[in-house]
């Protein structure tokens, strides 16, 4: 059984569908890339994994993860689940830290809120997250003290603190500079490897995607239109679309 399976997911607004009938699973520590134009609902499909669609915007289908259904499920039990068995990065890091509270704090807390540690041993453990992602000097700086990149590695502190089962990455080095991406990718991969995550991994960049991912969906106007080993697709992409994209992109068959 996959640890994540999505069957017929819908994500519609006022305007009409936005995420038509997309269906994928993920297997327990497998790596999948999501790739599409902006727009095509790549983000759409994150957040409606993570029940954190915004207002206005309804799904349907069937999310089972770990054999649950997500779909349908009580606020309180999707809360329960984000921030242990799946937990999201944002492109933008400042949306998920909070400005007021030090680093230190911030990271300690996503594990005493879920109760997986006491707040003795949240601290030690905070210390520790924030050294593996080379910031323990940080535990004391608020979060506009940090540069970007930096902030993206506190993100990652905190998305891996409770040892998740699948972590979503939603764009989580494009807002940063070219020499730091490379960073974040290395924590996110020796990341979930170390932990037997899985990842969910959207990019609109395709030789980012081939360096992180085994296997890629590639998703055009809310529908996936193609999909398979990184490889495979990028190489020789059956699916006009794709190879629009590979066009577009700077990524080259190595
Ligand atoms: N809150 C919303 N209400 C109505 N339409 C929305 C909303 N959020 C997104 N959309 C629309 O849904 C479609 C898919 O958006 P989504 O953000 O998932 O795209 P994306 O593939 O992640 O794009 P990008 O790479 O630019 O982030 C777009 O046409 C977008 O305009």
């Amino acid at each position: 059984m996959s640890l994540l399976d999505v069957r017929d997911l819908v994500v519609a607004g006022r305007e009409g569908v936005l995420v038509d009938h997309v269906s994928f699973d993920i297997d327990e520590g497998e790596r999948v890339g999501l790739i599409g134009a902006s727009g095509s609902g790549k983000s759409l499909t994150a957040l409606a994994l993570m029940g954190l669609l915004p207002e206005g915007l309804s799904h349907s289908g069937s999310i089972r993860f770990d054999g649950g259904e997500l779909v349908g499920a009580s606020e309180r039990a999707l809360s329960r689940r984000r921030g242990t068995d799946l937990s999201m990065v944002f492109q933008e890091p400042m949306t998920a830290l909070n400005p007021a509270m030090r680093i230190g704090k911030q990271v300690a807390e996503t594990m005493t809120v879920h109760g997986t540690r006491d707040r003795a041993g949240a601290r030690r453990a905070a210390v520790e997250l924030l050294d593996l992602v080379g910031l323990a000097h940080t535990a004391r700086a608020y979060p506009h003290q940090l540069s970007g990149g930096q902030r993206q590695r506190v993100v990652l502190a905190i998305a891996f603190a409770n040892s998740p089962r699948l972590l979503v990455c939603d764009e989580p080095t494009t807002a940063l500079d070219v020499t730091v991406q490379a960073r974040i990718l290395e924590l996110i991969t020796t990341g979930v490897r170390e932990r037997g995550s899985s990842l969910l991994f959207i990019s609109h960049d395709l030789a980012v995607v081939a360096s992180v991912c085994e296997r890629v969906l590639v998703l055009d106007e809310g529908r996936i239109v193609e999909h398979g080993p990184t490889g495979d697709v990028l190489r020789t992409p059956r699916h006009e679309y794709t190879a629009r994209l590979l066009a577009a992109s700077s990524w080259e068959v190595s």
